[in-house]
């Protein structure tokens, strides 16, 4: 049996319809490229519990799933991300883990980071800009 393995990524918005875009600091061969905040869902746990805690874990913050952004992106190696738009509740987020580097975008600005490549379509998935925010 293939294994799937799931990512979940966060559009997390701030008051101001602003998506929160996080520089990778790791592995080497994503470094520097610019990803939504997330990770791997652990067996048994539910997508937006994976999303509430990694948000925790590489951003100290608080935060609310808002709902899901149709489709799933392929990352290779059999994993798949599914994007969902989650709001800020509390606390400023840094880059406490796995990012170097934390960006708040304008909605005209969402292109002007170099995303992963496989954040491409999660991106434009999006649609107009601060969508679902609120
Ligand atoms: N979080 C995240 N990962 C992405 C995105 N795009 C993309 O290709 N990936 C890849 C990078 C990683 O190989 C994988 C996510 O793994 P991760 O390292 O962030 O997950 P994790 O926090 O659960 O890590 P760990 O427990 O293995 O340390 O998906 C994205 O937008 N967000």
């Amino acid at each position: 049996m293939t294994e799937r393995i799931v990512v979940v990524g966060a559009a997390l918005y701030d008051g101001e319809g602003r998506l929160l875009a996080a520089r990778r600091s790791a592995p080497e061969e994503l470094a520097g490229r610019w990803e939504l905040p997330g990770g791997k869902v652990e067996p048994g746990e539910r997508d937006e519990d994976a999303l509430v805690r990694e948000l925790k874990e590489e951003l100290g913050v608080e935060a609310e799933v808002v709902d899901r952004v149709p489709g799933e992106f392929p990352l290779g190696r059999g994993y798949v991300m599914r994007v969902w738009r989650a709001r800020l509740l509390a606390g400023e987020p840094r880059p406490l883990q796995d990012h170097d580097a934390l960006r708040w975008l304008e909605p005209e600005a969402l292109w002007t980071v170099e995303w992963l490549a496989a954040d491409v379509p999660a991106v434009r998935a999006l649609g107009p800009a601060g969508q679902g925010e609120r």
